[in-house]
This record gives structure tokens, sequence and C-alpha cells, in this order.
């Protein structure tokens, strides 16, 4: 039976641990952690983050949570989506504002897929959680992946993600959204809390 202090966040990515932790904070206060290399499937973002689930309780033998992020440009019909951190890592924050050049369609979507998967013999499931903005000239600090290059909409501040303090992201983000969904279903299954 998983517990909050048998949940495991399986991630390689320490930027996206520190914002977990600081969301789920009032529901998993000791959330555990542990950094595996996964191998992740192609396809739709629903199922990369639930096949990586099950291969992440399988590893873990025990109740895991891991997830997927997309960045999801509209003009691309939702490139490059789950293959964001390839692109990001090949052409940089001028390349991905390039590949828009030839669209007026600057607009993009931050997509957060959170997959829970209670042990190496159970059916993950999936919460989805998408931030709508635009693709923008970089602006802000560079120390989390293409945070500087998108503009959520906001009903007043006009910032990228990377501009914005940690509150004022998490407030909105993509992956304050995925993980609202998620602490709805730890509470609709408080055993899974215990
Ligand atoms: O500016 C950003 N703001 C964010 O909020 C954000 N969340 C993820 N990312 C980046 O998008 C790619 C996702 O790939 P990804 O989901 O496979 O992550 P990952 O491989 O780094 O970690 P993980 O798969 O071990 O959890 C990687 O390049 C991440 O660095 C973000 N960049
Ligand atoms: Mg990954």
């Amino acid at each position: 039976m998983a517990s909050a202090s048998t949940v495991t966040f399986v991630t390689g990515n320490k930027n996206k641990l520190a914002e977990v932790k600081e969301i789920l904070a009032d529901v998993v206060p000791l959330l555990k952690s542990q950094d595996l290399d996964l191998p992740e499937l192609q396809g739709e973002p629903g199922d990369i983050s639930s096949e990586k689930a099950k291969l992440a309780a399988i590893k873990i033998n025990g109740p895991v949570l891991v997830e997927d992020t997309s960045l999801c440009f509209n003009a691309l019909n939702g490139l490059p989506g789950p293959y964001i951190k390839w692109f990001l890592d090949k052409i940089g924050h001028d390349g991905l504002n390039n590949l828009l050049s030839a669209y007026t369609d600057k607009t993009a979507y931050a997509q957060c897929v959170f997959a829970f998967c209670a042990g190496p013999n159970s059916e993950p499931v999936v919460f989805d959680g998408r931030c709508p903005g635009q693709i923008v000239k970089a602006r802000g600090p560079t120390n989390f992946g293409w945070d500087p290059v998108f503009q959520p909409d906001h009903p007043t501040l006009k910032l990228t993600f990377a501009e914005m303090n940690k509150a004022e992201k998490n407030k909105i983000s993509h992956r304050s959204r995925s993980l609202a969904l998620l602490k709805e279903y730890f509470i609709k299954h408080p055993e899974i809390l215990k």
C-alpha cells in the first residue's frame, strides 16, 4: 500500500523536483525522489508519461510519480511537444523562435502530464495540466529549460516564466495545473496517502 512516506517522484530534473516539492508541500510534505534515467516512449504525452510510470514502478518496486513535459506550438500542430528537450538542446532559444518565423501564429501551450503508479502490477493514472501562452524572444534567467521563451497568458503580467518569481509561476503553470488534478485524486483516494 502506498503512503505519504513511500511515494517516490522519479525524475532526473532538479528544477522539476524543486517546483513539485513546493507545489505538493501541503499534501505530501516529505516527498521522496530518485534520479533514474528511464527510457521514454515516442508518441502522445499521456502514453509517454504512463509508460515511464510503469517502468519507474518496476525499478522502485513501489508507488511512484513521474511527469513528462511538452512545449507545443499551435502553428506546428503541437510540435515540438514531448521532443522539446532535444529541440532545445540542439537549436536553443533562438532556434525555437526561428521555427515559428514563417508563421504569424506564435501561440503555444506548456503541458505537464503527471502519472501515478501504485506499484509494479498497477495501471498508471495520468493528470494532464496545460498553460496557454506564446513564444517570445528569450527574456529572463536561463537556469530552467525554455522558461525564457514562454510567456504565459496572464490577466495583468506580460512576463516570461523565467521573469516570474517561483510563486507566480507555480500559481498558473502547466505543472501546478497537473498537480491540482493529482491532489484531487489523492483527496478522493485517501488510502494512498495514509
Ligand atoms: O522552461 C522550462 N520550464 C518548465 O516548467 C519545464 N519543465 C520541463 N522542462 C524542460 O522540458 C523538457 C522536458 O523533458 P522531460 O519531461 O523528459 O524532462 P527531463 O528529461 O528533464 O526529466 P525527467 O524525464 O527525468 O523527469 C526538458 O528539457 C526540461 O528541462 C521545462 N522547461
Ligand atoms: Mg525525460
